[in-house]
Protein backbone atom coordinates (compact mmCIF):
# COMPACT_ATOMS: atom_id res chain seq x y z
CA UNK A 1 0.00 0.00 0.00
CA UNK A 2 1.86 3.31 -0.73
CA UNK A 3 0.52 6.60 1.01
CA UNK A 4 1.66 10.32 0.41
CA UNK A 5 0.97 12.52 3.12
CA UNK A 6 -1.98 10.95 4.14
CA UNK A 7 -4.40 12.32 1.34
CA UNK A 8 -4.11 9.86 -1.11
CA UNK A 9 -3.80 5.85 -0.95
CA UNK A 10 -3.14 3.43 -3.49
CA UNK A 11 -4.03 0.33 -2.77
CA UNK A 12 -0.85 -1.99 -4.96
CA UNK A 13 -1.89 -5.44 -3.29
CA UNK A 14 -1.12 -7.93 -6.14
CA UNK A 15 -4.67 -8.91 -5.78
CA UNK A 16 -6.13 -5.81 -6.79
CA UNK A 17 -3.86 -5.27 -9.96
CA UNK A 18 -4.06 -8.62 -11.05
CA UNK A 19 -8.14 -7.89 -11.30
CA UNK A 20 -7.65 -4.52 -12.54
CA UNK A 21 -5.33 -5.22 -15.35
CA UNK A 22 -8.42 -7.58 -16.42
CA UNK A 23 -10.83 -4.72 -16.53
CA UNK A 24 -8.69 -2.68 -18.20
CA UNK A 25 -8.39 -5.20 -21.16
CA UNK A 26 -10.97 -4.66 -23.78
CA UNK A 27 -11.93 -8.36 -24.38
CA UNK A 28 -13.38 -8.38 -20.81
CA UNK A 29 -17.10 -8.94 -21.24
CA UNK A 30 -19.03 -7.07 -19.02
CA UNK A 31 -20.09 -9.82 -16.98
CA UNK A 32 -16.49 -10.70 -15.68
CA UNK A 33 -16.36 -6.51 -15.96
CA UNK A 34 -19.30 -6.34 -13.26
CA UNK A 35 -17.89 -9.23 -11.23
CA UNK A 36 -14.55 -7.93 -11.50
CA UNK A 37 -15.08 -4.56 -9.46
CA UNK A 38 -17.03 -6.08 -7.05
CA UNK A 39 -14.32 -8.56 -5.59
CA UNK A 40 -12.14 -5.38 -6.03
CA UNK A 41 -14.38 -3.17 -4.27
CA UNK A 42 -14.00 -5.57 -1.21
CA UNK A 43 -10.46 -5.81 -1.30
CA UNK A 44 -10.51 -1.63 -1.61
CA UNK A 45 -12.87 -1.58 1.27
CA UNK A 46 -9.96 -3.39 3.75
CA UNK A 47 -8.64 -0.48 3.19
CA UNK A 48 -10.99 2.58 3.07
CA UNK A 49 -12.44 1.18 5.98
CA UNK A 50 -9.25 1.15 8.17
CA UNK A 51 -9.56 3.02 11.59
CA UNK A 52 -13.17 2.73 11.94
CA UNK A 53 -14.38 3.60 15.47
CA UNK A 54 -15.34 0.32 16.85
CA UNK A 55 -17.42 -0.43 20.42
CA UNK A 56 -17.13 -3.77 22.29
CA UNK A 57 -20.01 -5.88 22.76
CA UNK A 58 -20.12 -8.77 25.78
CA UNK A 59 -20.61 -11.80 24.11
CA UNK A 60 -20.14 -15.82 25.20
CA UNK A 61 -17.73 -17.78 23.30
CA UNK A 62 -18.38 -21.49 23.84
CA UNK A 63 -15.47 -21.20 26.86
CA UNK A 64 -16.22 -18.10 28.62
CA UNK A 65 -17.75 -14.29 28.39
CA UNK A 66 -15.54 -11.37 26.53
CA UNK A 67 -16.08 -8.10 25.29
CA UNK A 68 -15.08 -8.68 21.57
CA UNK A 69 -14.62 -5.59 19.02
CA UNK A 70 -17.15 -4.74 17.10
CA UNK A 71 -18.36 -2.30 14.38
CA UNK A 72 -20.85 -0.24 14.50
CA UNK A 73 -22.22 -0.13 10.67
CA UNK A 74 -24.97 2.10 10.85
CA UNK A 75 -22.96 4.68 11.71
CA UNK A 76 -21.37 4.55 8.18
CA UNK A 77 -23.29 6.11 5.14
CA UNK A 78 -21.87 4.56 1.63
CA UNK A 79 -22.81 6.95 -0.90
CA UNK A 80 -23.42 6.07 -4.56
CA UNK A 81 -22.29 8.36 -7.05
CA UNK A 82 -24.92 7.14 -9.76
CA UNK A 83 -24.63 5.22 -12.31
CA UNK A 84 -20.63 3.79 -12.11
CA UNK A 85 -20.84 3.91 -8.12
CA UNK A 86 -22.92 1.09 -7.95
CA UNK A 87 -21.04 -1.01 -9.28
CA UNK A 88 -18.22 -0.57 -6.09
CA UNK A 89 -21.43 -0.08 -3.63
CA UNK A 90 -22.65 -3.88 -4.38
CA UNK A 91 -19.79 -5.15 -2.75
CA UNK A 92 -18.79 -3.57 -0.23
CA UNK A 93 -22.34 -3.24 1.18
CA UNK A 94 -22.24 -7.09 1.26
CA UNK A 95 -19.37 -6.47 3.67
CA UNK A 96 -21.08 -3.95 6.20
CA UNK A 97 -25.28 -4.38 5.56
CA UNK A 98 -26.18 -2.52 7.68
CA UNK A 99 -24.21 0.51 6.55
CA UNK A 100 -26.66 3.12 5.50
CA UNK A 101 -26.86 4.01 1.54
CA UNK A 102 -27.32 7.20 -0.17
CA UNK A 103 -27.14 7.86 -3.97
CA UNK A 104 -25.96 11.19 -5.94
CA UNK A 105 -27.39 11.16 -9.36
CA UNK A 106 -24.73 12.99 -11.55
CA UNK A 107 -23.51 12.50 -15.18
CA UNK A 108 -20.64 14.53 -17.05
CA UNK A 109 -21.89 16.62 -20.14
CA UNK A 110 -19.88 15.39 -22.65
CA UNK A 111 -18.94 18.53 -24.21
CA UNK A 112 -18.27 20.96 -20.61
CA UNK A 113 -17.07 17.83 -19.14
CA UNK A 114 -19.23 18.85 -16.14
CA UNK A 115 -21.87 17.38 -14.23
CA UNK A 116 -25.56 17.34 -14.35
CA UNK A 117 -27.04 16.67 -11.15
CA UNK A 118 -30.12 14.36 -11.43
CA UNK A 119 -30.90 12.89 -7.78
CA UNK A 120 -29.50 13.14 -4.38
CA UNK A 121 -31.10 11.30 -1.80
CA UNK A 122 -28.78 10.32 1.19
CA UNK A 123 -29.65 8.94 5.16
CA UNK A 124 -30.32 11.33 7.95
CA UNK A 125 -28.30 12.57 10.50
CA UNK A 126 -24.90 12.78 7.86
CA UNK A 127 -23.30 15.31 10.09
CA UNK A 128 -22.51 11.88 12.80
CA UNK A 129 -21.82 9.40 10.19
CA UNK A 130 -18.28 8.79 8.40
CA UNK A 131 -19.11 9.05 4.98
CA UNK A 132 -17.96 6.58 1.93
CA UNK A 133 -18.57 7.99 -1.66
CA UNK A 134 -17.81 5.80 -4.28
CA UNK A 135 -17.32 5.76 -7.66
CA UNK A 136 -14.75 3.97 -10.12
CA UNK A 137 -13.33 6.77 -11.67
CA UNK A 138 -11.69 10.16 -10.95
CA UNK A 139 -11.11 11.75 -13.93
CA UNK A 140 -11.29 15.54 -14.05
CA UNK A 141 -12.40 15.60 -10.68
CA UNK A 142 -15.35 17.83 -11.55
CA UNK A 143 -18.28 14.80 -10.36
CA UNK A 144 -16.50 13.98 -7.12
CA UNK A 145 -15.89 17.44 -6.20
CA UNK A 146 -19.62 18.15 -6.94
CA UNK A 147 -20.69 15.12 -5.04
CA UNK A 148 -18.80 15.91 -1.97
CA UNK A 149 -19.94 19.96 -2.26
CA UNK A 150 -23.34 18.00 -1.95
CA UNK A 151 -22.33 16.04 0.83
CA UNK A 152 -20.87 18.70 2.61
CA UNK A 153 -24.15 20.63 1.82
CA UNK A 154 -26.54 17.76 3.44
CA UNK A 155 -24.11 18.23 7.11
CA UNK A 156 -21.42 15.83 6.21
CA UNK A 157 -18.03 16.29 8.05
CA UNK A 158 -16.02 13.16 8.02
CA UNK A 159 -15.83 12.09 4.54
CA UNK A 160 -13.62 9.71 2.34
CA UNK A 161 -13.68 8.78 -1.20
CA UNK A 162 -12.95 4.97 -3.13
CA UNK A 163 -12.42 4.93 -6.46
CA UNK A 164 -10.99 2.40 -8.66
CA UNK A 165 -8.63 4.91 -10.86
CA UNK A 166 -7.77 8.26 -10.92
CA UNK A 167 -5.71 10.62 -12.84
CA UNK A 168 -2.95 12.92 -11.60
CA UNK A 169 -5.97 15.86 -12.80
CA UNK A 170 -8.57 14.40 -10.53
CA UNK A 171 -6.59 14.02 -7.24
CA UNK A 172 -5.14 17.63 -7.60
CA UNK A 173 -8.57 18.88 -7.92
CA UNK A 174 -10.11 17.12 -5.27
CA UNK A 175 -6.82 17.83 -2.73
CA UNK A 176 -7.37 21.93 -3.67
CA UNK A 177 -11.25 21.55 -3.16
CA UNK A 178 -11.70 18.97 -0.44
CA UNK A 179 -8.39 18.67 1.48
CA UNK A 180 -9.99 17.11 4.06
CA UNK A 181 -11.37 13.83 1.78
CA UNK A 182 -9.06 11.35 1.92
CA UNK A 183 -8.69 9.33 -1.63
CA UNK A 184 -8.49 5.62 -1.54
CA UNK A 185 -7.61 4.16 -5.43
CA UNK A 186 -6.41 0.99 -6.92
CA UNK A 187 -4.29 2.97 -9.20
CA UNK A 188 -3.17 6.14 -10.88
CA UNK A 189 -2.71 6.61 -14.31
CA UNK A 190 -0.80 8.39 -16.17
CA UNK A 191 -2.90 11.48 -17.66
CA UNK A 192 -6.49 12.47 -19.21
CA UNK A 193 -6.69 12.74 -22.87
CA UNK A 194 -8.69 15.74 -24.38
CA UNK A 195 -11.88 14.74 -24.02
CA UNK A 196 -11.60 14.24 -20.35
CA UNK A 197 -10.59 10.34 -20.25
CA UNK A 198 -8.13 8.73 -18.02
CA UNK A 199 -5.27 6.78 -19.87
CA UNK A 200 -4.61 4.24 -20.36
CA UNK A 201 -7.81 3.87 -18.06
CA UNK A 202 -10.42 1.11 -18.60
CA UNK A 203 -12.64 3.24 -20.78
CA UNK A 204 -16.07 4.44 -20.08
CA UNK A 205 -16.68 2.22 -16.88
CA UNK A 206 -20.72 2.85 -16.68
CA UNK A 207 -20.85 1.73 -19.79
CA UNK A 208 -18.46 -0.95 -19.31
CA UNK A 209 -20.23 -2.23 -16.48
CA UNK A 210 -23.78 -2.06 -17.87
CA UNK A 211 -23.36 -3.13 -21.62
CA UNK A 212 -24.58 0.46 -23.00
CA UNK A 213 -22.45 0.83 -25.72
O1 LIG B 1 -13.96 13.08 -12.85
P1 LIG B 1 -14.93 13.33 -13.95
O2 LIG B 1 -14.28 13.98 -15.14
O3 LIG B 1 -16.13 14.09 -13.51
O4 LIG B 1 -15.39 11.91 -14.52
C1 LIG B 1 -15.73 10.87 -13.71
C2 LIG B 1 -17.19 10.56 -13.80
O5 LIG B 1 -17.48 10.04 -15.09
C3 LIG B 1 -18.14 8.79 -14.93
O6 LIG B 1 -19.51 8.94 -14.83
P2 LIG B 1 -20.44 9.28 -16.10
O7 LIG B 1 -20.63 10.75 -16.20
O8 LIG B 1 -19.93 8.58 -17.30
O9 LIG B 1 -21.84 8.70 -15.65
P3 LIG B 1 -22.29 7.17 -15.51
O10 LIG B 1 -21.76 6.70 -14.19
O11 LIG B 1 -23.76 7.25 -15.55
O12 LIG B 1 -21.72 6.40 -16.68
C4 LIG B 1 -17.59 8.26 -13.63
O13 LIG B 1 -18.34 7.22 -13.08
C5 LIG B 1 -17.52 9.50 -12.78
O14 LIG B 1 -18.73 9.81 -12.13
O1 LIG C 1 -11.94 7.45 -18.30
C1 LIG C 1 -13.05 7.77 -17.83
C2 LIG C 1 -13.35 9.09 -17.48
C3 LIG C 1 -14.58 9.36 -16.95
N1 LIG C 1 -15.48 8.37 -16.81
C4 LIG C 1 -15.19 7.10 -17.14
O2 LIG C 1 -16.03 6.20 -16.98
N2 LIG C 1 -13.99 6.82 -17.65
MG1 LIG D 1 -20.29 6.76 -17.84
Amino acid sequence: MAKDDGHLTVVDHPLVQHKLTIMRDRDTSTGAFRQLLREISQLLAYEVTRGLPMTTKRIETPMQSMDAPTLDGKKLALISILRAGNGLLDGVLELIPSARVGFVGLYRDEATLQPVQYYFKVPEGMDDRLVIAVDPMLATGNSSVAAIDLLKQAGATNIRFLCLLASPEGIARMKEAHPDVPIVTAAVDEALNEVGYIIPGLGDAGDRMFGTK
